[in-house]
């Protein structure tokens, strides 16, 4: 499996602010951008967190891109993927509506009438994990149902778990023209930070996009 993380960030490092509200830091080239890797992906992903505060859609916007990817057999949109452990995904959140598939990655501690809740509503329910979601397992399962090209799209706690876990291979990071400040706003990358041994990474290309710019950077392997 291939897993690009994709984010957009104020010049200061943040993903939102402190209100964690759902912020466009892109302009209108970016997401242009982003609705092109959606279509390219199989999955695009992102942690209940992200549900919670920007009850996102997830789906490739432009109907060219829909044409496309149902000239190559493969569905109109690609599927969602949300990191849920106990299950806080709201049952009328938008991510279970008809428009693509949604696989929602549990643990063990996910209440059973809340796993058939959201099987009612259409979704897959993958268990991986005890406590938490357990990202290689979860990912594993997930190449198992043909997921080849995953787009992880955030936030901050999820991106920083797949980084921890090893699983990235590619980062883009589109920093917008905004200085948004807060200690508490979410970031690239939340989590419990890294203290001694850090994820390298390898810039591929820095490119001027709406008012910001655009770095796209690939993940060296790791010696541990
Ligand atoms: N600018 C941008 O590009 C983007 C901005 N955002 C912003 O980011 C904010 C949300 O980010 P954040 O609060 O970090 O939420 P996340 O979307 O990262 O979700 C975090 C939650 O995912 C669940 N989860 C399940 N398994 C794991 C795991 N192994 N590791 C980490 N998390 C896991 C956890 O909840 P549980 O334990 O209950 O499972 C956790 O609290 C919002 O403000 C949103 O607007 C989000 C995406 C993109
Ligand atoms: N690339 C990008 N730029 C921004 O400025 C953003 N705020 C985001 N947010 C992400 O996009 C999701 C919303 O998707 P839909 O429009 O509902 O399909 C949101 O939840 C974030 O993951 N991304």
């Amino acid at each position: 499996m291939h897993v690009v993380v994709n984010a957009a960030m104020s010049a200061d490092g943040k993903l939102a602010s402190r209100r964690r509200e759902q912020l466009a830091i892109s302009g209108r080239e970016d997401f242009d951008r982003v609705d092109q890797l959606r279509a390219d992906s199989d999955a695009v992903m992102v942690g209940v967190g992200t549900v919670l505060a920007d009850d996102p859609s997830l789906t490739v916007k432009d109907a060219d891109r829909h044409s496309a990817r149902l000239d190559r057999r493969e569905p109109k949109n690609p599927a969602r993927v949300v990191a849920d452990s106990r299950i806080r995904t709201p049952p009328d959140a938008t991510v279970l509506d008809d428009d693509a598939e949604t696989y929602l990655l549990t643990s063990e501690a996910a209440p059973t009438d809340f796993i058939e809740q959201m099987e009612e509503a259409g979704a897959y329910v993958l268990a991986a994990g005890e406590d938490r979601v357990d990202l290689t397992t979860a990912l594993a399962k997930l190449e198992g149902e043909g997921i080849e090209r995953l787009m992880v799209e955030g936030g901050g706690e999820l991106i920083f778990s797949l980084f921890e876990a090893g699983l990235v291979d590619e980062l883009r990071v589109y920093i917008g023209a905004k200085v948004l400040g807060g200690r508490d706003a979410p970031t690239l990358a939340d989590g419990d930070g890294f203290v001694e041994s850090f994820p390298e990474l390898a810039l591929e290309s820095v490119e001027q996009v709406d008012d910001g710019v655009l770095l796209t950077w690939t993940v060296e392997e790791s010696d541990s």
